[in-house]
């Protein structure tokens, strides 16, 4: 007897191999996808009638500050430096172990509610982060976020503080959990220092997640630093590989893009970040063209202004096809594939397609909606049309943790309470001091 049928599905598996089932059943057992067919002889403890839904691999969100939630709409419409230097790193100082638990609460129950299955996480209090993610029930990535500043003393200790994480961390939550390094950028942190982040990753075979690129000033300032751009001074240390997730990549060369291909190193696009906080357009055709693995993340709330996939992804082919003025780029079906396989293999999760032996993160989505009708072609109407709240279940690792809107995992009510008062009390503090 397995664990749970999903029956009378319009399925999405995103598997090149199998193709879609019009109608059909995905079967897990014991976290794992078992079957996915026409239908089954498989009996199971519970029956999902996702009739009237589609039924797909959840999203993977490559890039959050998931505590981020917190300042959801407090210092918007403002360029990054600023943003970041006068705004938000000011509040972040003020941030305490339990504001981090409020906001990641509230992040994860976004997250569930949207879709999103597995999360790439890079902030501070991680320790708290795993706790709260191992108990939401989402699949993560976490890191913890190294600031050094070309300060060595600091740096030894930020390593220390990431080594720390990634030691106690990393397959934790019955493995839902990884744990990577998280050098914030190679604006702010030293190549000195990022050469022993590289090895001290390396001895310890955890992956690395880093900003790279993401403005005009990033590029100027390496430029007047090293005499080259990021992607070239991370090159020239062998920073990059398989391991690598990069985020935004928006200020990229031909060459540049060719070295990030090369290496294999994963791209986490976030058109909505970067729109907002007037970064640029990264130049997700041509990496695509390369065949660089490109995957979708919303970054932190602070700069989006929500953790919605169906919204990013919508972004990130619309983005493209005013950048290229070609309505053909980046269409529904590859977007897709970006939200979910490319984001699965960044984070080396199996997952990101419905198949027999990959994890059971899979969602349905409701298409008896007034938006979403008439329905002619799956994926245009999951990223032209559908958004977060049209997810009905979710489920991960064969747990459901949402039910026909309802999440059983987590006090909805108290969360978005918490979160409020959390939020108010960080920015009295804030206040007080400046
Ligand atoms: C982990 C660190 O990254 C910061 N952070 C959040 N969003 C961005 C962004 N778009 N670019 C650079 N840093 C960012 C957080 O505010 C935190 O200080
Ligand atoms: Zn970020």
């Amino acid at each position: 007897m397995a664990d749970i049928i999903i029956k009378n599905g319009n399925v999405l598996t995103m598997d090149p191999e199998l193709g879609d089932l019009k109608n059909g059943v995905v079967v897990i057992d014991d976290g794992s996808i078992v079957e996915v067919a026409e239908s089954t002889e498989a009996t199971a403890d519970t029956v999902i009638d996702a009739r009237g839904g589609v039924v797909m691999p959840g999203f993977v969100n490559t890039h959050t500050h998931a505590g981020m939630t917190l300042f959801r709409g407090y210092a918007d419409d403002l360029p990054l430096a600023s943003w970041l230097q006068d705004h938000i790193w000011p509040a972040e100082a003020e941030l305490t172990a339990s504001d981090v638990v409020a906001g990641t609460n509230l992040a994860c129950l976004e997250m569930i509610k949207s879709g999103t299955v597995a999360f790439a996480d890079m902030y501070f209090f991680m320790e708290e982060v795993g706790k709260v993610v191992e108990s939401s029930g989402l699949r993560a990535a976490l890191s913890y976020g190294m600031i050094e500043l070309g300060d060595a003393e600091k740096g030894k200790n930020e390593l220390k503080k990431g080594k720390g994480f990634v030691n106690e961390w990393n397959g934790k939550a019955d493995g839902r959990i990884s744990a990577m390094y998280g050098p914030h950028a190679p604006n702010t942190c030293s190549k000195d220092f990022l050469i022993k982040v590289k090895e001290q990753a390396v001895a310890d075979n955890a992956k690395i997640h880093i900003h790279v690129l993401e403005t005009e000033a990033e590029l100027n300032q390496m430029k007047e630093q090293y005499g080259m751009c990021s992607v070239n001074m991370l090159d020239s240390i062998d920073f990059f590989g398989p391991d690598v997730l990069a985020a935004h990549c928006v200020w990229l060369s031909d060459g540049d893009m060719d070295i990030l291909a090369n290496n294999n190193v994963n791209i986490s696009h976030n058109p909505v970040s970067n729109m907002k906080l007037a970064s640029g357009v990264a130049p997700v055709t041509k990496l695509l063209d390369r065949d660089a693995n490109v995957c979708l993340g919303t970054d932190g709330c602070a700069s989006n202004n929500n953790l919605d996939m169906f919204d990013e992804m919508k972004t990130a082919t619309l983005l493209q096809k005013v950048d290229t003025m070609d309505p053909t780029a980046l269409p529904a079906r590859k977007v897709l594939e970006m939200a979910t396989i490319n984001g699965a293999k960044a984070l080396d999760i199996k997952g990101g397609m419905l198949r027999k032996g990959y994890n059971a993160d899979v969602i349905i989505v409701d298409m008896n909606r007034s938006h979403l009708t008439p329905l002619f072609d799956v994926p245009s109407q999951l990223v032209y049309s559908a958004g977060g709240s049209d997810v009905r279940t979710s489920i991960v690792n064969g747990k459901v943790l949402m039910d026909d809107h309802k999440v059983l995992c987590m006090d909805e009510q108290k969360i978005i309470d918490d979160a409020k008062e959390a939020a108010s009390d960080l920015v009295s503090r804030v206040d007080a001091k400046n």
